[in-house]
């Protein structure tokens, strides 16, 4: 028996991604494909590259309905607006997938502050767990709620985590600087997402005030084992997907090269899904589009003695759709690559 999918916000851009990997995911059926503005329409006729592949019709949400039918509900909403789904969904005994950031913080107060909306559920914050596989696999295993990371997250902390882990990082110093394509930015048009103000261009924006920061800081400290506070920077670049993150920090300790290199390797030995690159090839967002993975390579600047960290991977795949069936995966106990086990797509 496949297990039954339910997407809600199915037509936007992580919800479509998720739609083109479950459709072609061996152990998934998909029963209900929710919308706002779509309903009745046949899902490719919002999203042609399905045509032949995917032929429900877009549904408007209805919870008990799509309760009944479903085993597994993925949320790509906008934030606040999962909670309540993941109530009911819960009661049910179903399990829930959040791709937006009602379910990835520890303490309600910081999500309160940072997204501005009251946490109608902190109970449930305290059953989820946060959807890093690299990270929290076995407490995915039994998870029935489970809060995707954010894009960015993914790929500062899957950077710095083999190091942060080993005490090896000087934890007041690290600054992540990332750039992403503007499908990060979702579907739905906005003045500094239209093509005139993103083509031929590049800009930082949100500089010290980007929301993803709390949710990098909760998680490497976690790491670390101490509270942590990052500078964050994120950039718009003129491509449709793709985060390429730059992670500076200073090392408690002189390190050579191989030092640093082989406790990535004993980090991410059994890892399909993070890629430790051969020296001389640094992680590029093509090399990761459309596919799972996170590309990371560590240099170090002995000048500085500072650690740099490269990583790339797909905003929609790994920093969304990607890890949320991923997820769903280690939720269900199948093989953690199954529908994922493809390279990425270059040029
Ligand atoms: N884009 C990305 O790279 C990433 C996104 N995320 C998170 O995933 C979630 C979805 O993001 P994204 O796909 O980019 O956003 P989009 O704006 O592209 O899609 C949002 C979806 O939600 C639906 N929707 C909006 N408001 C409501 C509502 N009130 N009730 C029911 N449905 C609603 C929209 O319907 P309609 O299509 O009809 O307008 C659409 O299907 C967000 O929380 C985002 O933060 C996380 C990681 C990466
Ligand atoms: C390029 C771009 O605009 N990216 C988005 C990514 C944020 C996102 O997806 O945020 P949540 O999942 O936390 O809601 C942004 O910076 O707001």
């Amino acid at each position: 028996m496949k297990i039954k999918v339910g997407i809600i916000g199915a037509t936007g851009y992580a919800g479509a991604e998720l739609v083109r990997l479950l459709s072609a995911h061996p152990e998934a059926e998909l029963v209900a494909l929710t919308t706002q503005s779509y309903g009745g329409k046949s899902f490719c006729e919002v999203y042609p590259h399905l045509y032949k592949y995917v032929d429900q019709k877009c549904c408007e949400l209805d919870i008990p309905d799509l309760v009944g039918k479903a085993d597994v509900i993925f949320a790509a909403l906008p934030h606040g607006h999962a909670i309540p789904v993941a109530r009911e969904v819960l009661k049910q005994g179903k399990k829930f997938i959040d791709l937006g950031a009602d379910f990835r913080f520890d303490r309600r107060e910081v999500y309160e502050q940072w997204y501005k909306v009251e946490h109608t559920a902190p109970d449930l914050l305290e059953q989820k767990v946060y959807g890093l596989p690299e990270v929290y696999r076995e407490k995915i295993k039994s998870a029935s709620l489970v809060g995707n990371p954010g894009c960015y997250p993914t790929s500062v902390i899957l950077g710095l985590a083999p190091l942060l882990k080993h005490g090896l990082v000087d934890t007041g110093t690290v600054v992540a600087d990332s750039k992403s394509g503007v499908s990060g930015a979702g579907r739905g048009l906005s003045l500094g997402n239209h093509f005139c103000e993103v083509n031929e261009n590049f800009r930082a924006y949100n500089v010290g005030m980007h929301r993803h920061t709390p949710e990098i800081e909760q998680e490497l400290g976690k790491l670390a084992g101490e509270e942590m506070v990052i500078s964050f920077t994120p950039h718009l670049t003129p491509m449709n997907r793709g985060i390429l993150s730059t992670v500076y920090a200073k090392l408690k300790q002189e390190m050579t090269l191989g030092q640093v290199r082989s406790i990535y390797e004993e980090y991410y030995r059994s890892e399909f899904f993070v890629r430790l690159l051969p020296p001389g090839i640094l992680p590029q967002t093509k090399a990761v589009a459309g596919s799972n993975h996170c590309d990371v390579v560590p240099v170090v600047d002995p000048r500085t003695g500072r650690v740099v960290v490269i990583s790339a991977i797909d905003n929609l795949i790994k920093g969304a759709a990607g890890q949320a069936v991923q997820n769903m995966n280690l939720m269900f106990g199948l093989p953690e690559i199954t529908g994922l086990n493809r390279p990425g797509l270059y040029p």
